[in-house]
């Protein structure tokens, strides 16, 4: 089966139009506002229209309000959320809509296989459980975490479709795919030139070190 990728952070319509150019299953759009990624539910309705059918408009939030999330949902319609901040299972299941919970892999209480199993079995309502690396901030850290660290998720038969993201980029995303085998990988920093821009060119690389890597 092939990798599915995910493009995450897009602001610009020109790099909505590079993702979708160049392959990606999903786009993400960041409504946390102290991301240098983050638009608002209005630019997010014109990005959200370049975007067409059968890729995926995935909202990423990092303990919004019900309020917030509900607004984003109205007026920008997503087809899956991301949560990737501290919401528990219920607050993610409220909106009866498909989510991914995302993990900061890593973090205290988050740092040995059993314990990031034990605490992903909480969210089996989740579309998918996405892992990225634990960083001062939330996530778009452009950084790695020790992989070794999924080996009990991967091995479980209960697992939801794994989402890798953390400092993925051209070079890393080989051995990461072949170590993990996930359903899909997540890449933000590992595409850009600086916060919330793109560069078309290196995600058609990205998209291509992901095609040789199946
Ligand atoms: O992209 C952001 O600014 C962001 C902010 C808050 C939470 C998550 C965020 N992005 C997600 O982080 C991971 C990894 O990104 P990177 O490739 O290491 O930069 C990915 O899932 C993004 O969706």
């Amino acid at each position: 089966m092939r990798t599915r990728v995910k493009i995450c952070g897009l602001t610009r319509a020109e790099d909505v139009n590079a993702a979708v150019a160049a392959g990606a299953d999903a786009v993400g759009l960041v409504f946390y506002p102290p991301s240098s990624r983050y638009v608002s539910p209005e630019n997010a309705c014109g990005l959200r229209n370049l975007v067409p059918a059968m890729v995926s408009v995935v909202a990423l939030f990092v303990n919004a309000s019900n309020e917030d999330v509900q607004q984003v949902i109205d007026q920008v319609q997503p087809d899956i959320l991301q949560f990737h901040g501290d919401e528990s299972p219920d607050e993610c299941e409220q909106y009866g809509r498909r989510y991914m919970k995302a993990f900061r892999v890593g973090a205290p209480g988050l740092d040995t296989p059993q314990a990031v199993l034990e605490t992903c079995r909480r969210y089996r309502s989740a579309s998918a459980w996405l892992f990225d690396s634990y960083s001062a901030g939330y996530g778009g850290s452009g950084k790695q975490f020790d992989l070794g660290l999924l080996e009990m998720v991967i091995a479980t038969p209960e697992s939801r479709p794994v989402v890798l993201a953390g400092g993925l980029n051209v070079e890393t995303v080989g051995a990461a795919i072949a170590q993990v085998a996930p359903f899909a990988v997540d890449v933000s920093s590992g595409v850009e030139i600086s916060g919330g821009v793109k560069c078309a060119g290196k995600i058609r690389a990205f998209m291509q070190a992901v095609a040789l890597s199946r």
